[in-house]
């Protein structure tokens, strides 16, 4: 039995819908089905999770928000339109777009999440509704009924081990299953999403929990290639790649698949297929586990992100002082806040952080606290910080990768400030400033995939 996942790509409009169900029909394996909202239509289009999260703003700042409910409900009707579904499915699409301001939420967090997830919600309805209509017995999964638990932090939750067994019993169904994506129900029955692009994770979830054979993730590109197809035209696309390149792909950078999905496909073992529903006799990308694999290449892929912020902290005989590195943990987690890397040198420590959780007042209170309970002999918050991150199994059969990564950097003058390598196998990352991630993320890709370098 397989999972097939679509991205709000795929279902951006009544023509996709037309494709993907061409593609469930072809394969009887094709048994349940995960949707995103739907995506983008043309360049400069919205995606409806981001005219909800508009929607969800407007009611919140008591603005006028009904020409956002308009443009939210005419993205479905269009759909409908085109299968000529009975009046009573949009009625009820529009019913729940207009009654969200009437729910009760705990928190402006629950509110938000709970305006987000209906985007997946209302299109796996729909497409419950079509797939019917067209003589395909197909049971709607609605994540509160299936028992489709996660962890209570509203926009970034995680799945709680209950789900698995309540997904169990609908191993080997008869007929298809069409579950929501990006989002669950928490133990005291709220709606909480995951992080956004987090229906990669849903599908990853619904495999583990029905024990799939393989879980096919559907999207808008041909594979999953060595660099962002966005920064370099016509890359070298990946045939098989492993779990491990992938989490750590996908945390720098590489969004045609979220990094948190891997894990439940980890945990069981399913291999993971990377599709594009436009062309869908093409084979995609394989992301499977270390053991099956075996490397042809120095480096599978290059990646970048610019959502880092950094600390540096300098004080002499740093390395003599004990409690330090304490003292400055015990103040992230005052302030909720989780670090992503901790570099460290003689007298010098940087923290790299994921900025997306902090606020200009937070980096002022934080630092400053910081600085009196620590009294470094320097402290500087940088803000513009990305990090490039290569990656490859075979990596380590060559002790020149560094060597070749750094020295096309350093004849185009592009200042690294980290490097971090030997925490993982697999993966070398750098810190660079935000302003010169692409292009060295476009000269390591060039130096290595130009020379087409292969392992003896
Ligand atoms: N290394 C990569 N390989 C392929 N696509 C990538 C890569 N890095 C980023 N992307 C982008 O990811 C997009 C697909 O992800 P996304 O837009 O989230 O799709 P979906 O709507 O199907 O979930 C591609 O169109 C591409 O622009
Ligand atoms: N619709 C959600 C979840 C998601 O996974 O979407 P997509 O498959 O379009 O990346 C978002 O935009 O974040």
């Amino acid at each position: 039995m397989k999972v097939v996942k679509f991205g709000g790509s795929s279902l951006a409009d009544a023509d996709h819908f037309e494709q993907i169900i061409k593609i469930i029909k072809s394969d009887p394996e094709r048994k349940a089905v995960v949707v995103s909202a739907p995506g983008t239509r043309f360049k400069g289009d919205i995606k409806v999770t981001d005219l909800l999260i508009k929607y969800a703003n407007q009611f919140l700042n008591h603005e006028p928000f009904e020409n956002t409910q308009t443009e939210i409900i005419k993205r479905y009707q269009a759909i409908a339109d085109h299968f000529q579904l009975p009046e009573n499915v949009m009625e009820r699409i529009a019913t729940t777009i207009q009654s969200l301001p009437l729910q009760t939420y705990s928190d402006d967090e629950f509110l938000m999440a709970g305006f987000k997830a209906q985007g997946e919600y209302l299109n796996a309805f729909l497409l419950t509704a079509v797939l019917n209509k067209i003589g395909m017995p197909t049971q709607f999964m609605d994540p509160k009924e299936v028992g489709f638990l996660v962890s209570d932090n509203a926009q970034d939750a995680h799945v709680l081990d209950a789900t698995y067994a309540n997904l169990a019993q609908f191993r080997n169904p008869e007929q298809h299953l069409v579950f929501p994506g990006f989002f669950g129900f928490t133990e005291t029955g709220q709606i909480a999403t995951f992080s956004r692009g987090g229906s990669d994770i849903t599908g990853s979830i619904v495999a583990k929990g029905l024990d799939a054979d393989v879980y096919e993730n559907f999207t808008d590109v041909d594979a999953i290639y060595s660099v962002d197809p966005r920064m370099v035209q016509n890359p070298k696309s990946i045939k098989v790649m492993t779990y491990r390149e992938m989490r750590e792909l996908s945390y720098a950078g590489f969004s045609v698949f979220h990094d948190e999905a891997i894990l439940p496909a980890i945990e069981a073992q399913i291999p993971i297929n990377v599709r594009n529903t436009n062309h869908p006799d093409l084979p995609g990308t394989m992301i499977v586990p270390e053991r099956t694999f075996k490397p042809t290449g120095l480096v599978t892929g290059v990646a970048s992100s610019k959502r880092f912020a950094a600390l540096y902290l300098h004080r002499y005989l740093l390395n003599k002082e004990t409690g330090f590195t304490l003292k400055l943990l015990q103040i992230l987690y005052k302030y909720n806040i989780s670090y992503e890397h901790m570099p460290s040198g003689i007298d010098d420590l940087t923290i790299i952080f994921d900025k997306r959780q902090f606020t200009p007042e937070l980096i002022e209170q934080m630092c400053a606290e910081i600085q009196e309970v620590l009294n470094p002999d320097q402290l500087e918050w940088i803000n513009d910080y990305a990090i490039i991150m290569i990656v490859g199994e075979g990596m380590q059969k060559s002790p020149h990768t560094i060597e070749d990564i750094i020295r096309p950097l350093s004849d185009h003058e592009i200042k690294i400030h980290m490097i971090n390598q030997g925490a993982s196998k697999i993966a070398i990352m750098l810190g660079t400033n935000e302003s010169d991630a692409e292009q060295a993320v476009k000269l390591v890709y060039q130096h290595f995939f130009d020379n087409n370098r292969i392992i003896d």
